[in-house]
C-alpha cells in the first residue's frame, strides 16, 4: 500500500540555493519538474547570489541539516538524489553521515567547488573529505575539468589526461564518471563517460557561443537523476541529460546582466516531447 501512496517518482537535491535562481537547488528543481519528476530538497548553503555573481553565503546548521533529511526519510520514497554545493569538510561529513543513514537511491555527485562567476563554493580543506568520504558512494561522479584537475591532483590537457583521471576517480571509490567538458573553450564540447564495467564514451555538441551558461552542471545532473528516477539505465539517463543541457543552452532567454542562467522549457521549444529527449 505505502508503494501505491508513493508511487509517483520523487527525487531529491541536497546543495545550496541561488537566490538568482539559476544554480544549485534553483537549476535543479526547475529541470526536475520540465522532466516530470517530483523534486524536493535538502538546503545545505543559502547563497545571495544573481548573473554577476555571489554576494554572500550561510552555512546551515547540522540539526537544520539532519532534520531536514529525517523529514523526508519519514514520509517520501525517493528514487535518487545528487549533492551539489556542500560548502565545507563538516558539512560533507554530515551529509555523508545521511547518505548513509537512509536509502536515497542512487547518488550522482556534482562536486560542485567554485561557481562560474569565480566564488569558492568548497572549502579547499573539504576536497580530502569529498575524495574520502563522499566519492566511495557515488553512483556517479560529475566533475568539470577543474574539478577534476582537484580531485585527482593533476593538470589535465588532453584526451589521454581526461580518461586517466576518470580511472583514478574510480580508484577513490566513485562507481561511474562523467568528466564535463564545458570549460575547454573548443568549437566541439566533449564530455568522456567512463562506466563501472570499464567501458566508455565521448559526449559530443557544437558549442554555443553565449556567456548564458550559469547552472549548466546543476541542469546536467539532476535530469540524470530525473531520467534515473524514472526507471531509465544509466547510459540513457546520461544521454539524456547532455541532450536536456545543450537544447536549454541553446535556447538562450534574456535573464540577468552576467553569466544568464538556462532555459528548462527548452524541451518543450524544440517540439521534443517527453519520451523523445
Ligand atoms: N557553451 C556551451 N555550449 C554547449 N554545451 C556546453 C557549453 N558550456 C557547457 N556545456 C555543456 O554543459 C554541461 C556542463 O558542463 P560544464 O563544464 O559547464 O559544467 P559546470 O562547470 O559544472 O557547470 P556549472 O558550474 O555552471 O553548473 C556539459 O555537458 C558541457 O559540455
Ligand atoms: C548554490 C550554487 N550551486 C552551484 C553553483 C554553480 O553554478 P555556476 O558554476 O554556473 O555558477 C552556484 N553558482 N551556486
Amino acid at each position: 500500500m505505502d508503494n501505491e501512496i508513493n508511487s509517483f517518482p520523487q527525487v531529491l537535491t541536497i546543495a545550496g540555493t541561488d537566490s538568482g535562481g539559476g544554480a544549485g537547488i534553483m537549476a535543479d528543481l526547475k529541470t526536475f519538474q520540465a522532466r516530470h519528476v517530483f523534486g524536493t530538497a535538502v538546503v545545505v548553503a543559502v547563497t545571495a547570489q544573481n548573473t554577476l555573481g555571489v554576494q554572500n553565503s550561510f552555512m546551515l546548521p547540522k540539526a537544520m541539516i539532519d532534520d531536514q533529511f529525517a523529514a523526508l526519510a519519514d514520509d517520501l520514497h525517493i528514487r535518487a538524489c545528487k549533492t551539489g554545493m556542500l560548502g565545507d569538510a563538516q558539512h560533507v561529513r554530515w551529509v555523508v553521515a545521511n547518505l548513509k543513514k537512509y536509502n536515497w537511491g542512487p547518488v550522482i555527485v556534482d562536486p560542485v567547488m567554485v561557481a562560474k562567476g569565480g566564488a569558492v563554493l568548497l572549502d579547499p580543506d573539504a576536497i580530502q573529505t569529498v575524495q574520502q568520504q563522499l566519492l566511495p558512494l557515488a553512483t556517479l561522479i560529475t566533475p568539470n575539468l577543474p574539478e577534476a584537475e582537484q580531485l585527482t591532483n593533476q593538470k589535465i590537457t588532453t584526451q589521454k589526461n581526461i580518461q586517466q583521471a576518470a580511472h583514478q576517480l574510480q580508484e577513490l571509490g566513485a562507481q561511474n564518471v562523467l568528466i564535463k567538458g564545458g570549460h575547454h573553450l573548443a568549437q566541439q564540447v566533449q564530455d568522456y563517460v567512463l562506466l563501472a564495467d570499464g567501458s566508455d564514451f565521448w559526449l559530443e555538441a557544437p558549442r554555443v557561443d553565449t556567456n548564458r551558461t550559469h547552472g549548466t552542471g546543476d541542469t546536467l545532473s539532476a535530469c540524470i537523476v530525473a531520467e534515473l528516477a524514472q526507471g531509465h539505465d544509466l547510459t540513457t539517463a546520461i544521454r539524456c541529460g547532455k541532450q536536456y543541457v545543450t537544447a536549454a543552452i541553446k535556447h538562450t532567454i534574456q535573464v540577468g546582466h552576467g553569466h544568464g542562467p538556462l532555459n528548462h522549457w527548452a524541451g518543450q521549444k524544440e517540439g521534443l516531447t517527453h519520451a523523445e529527449i
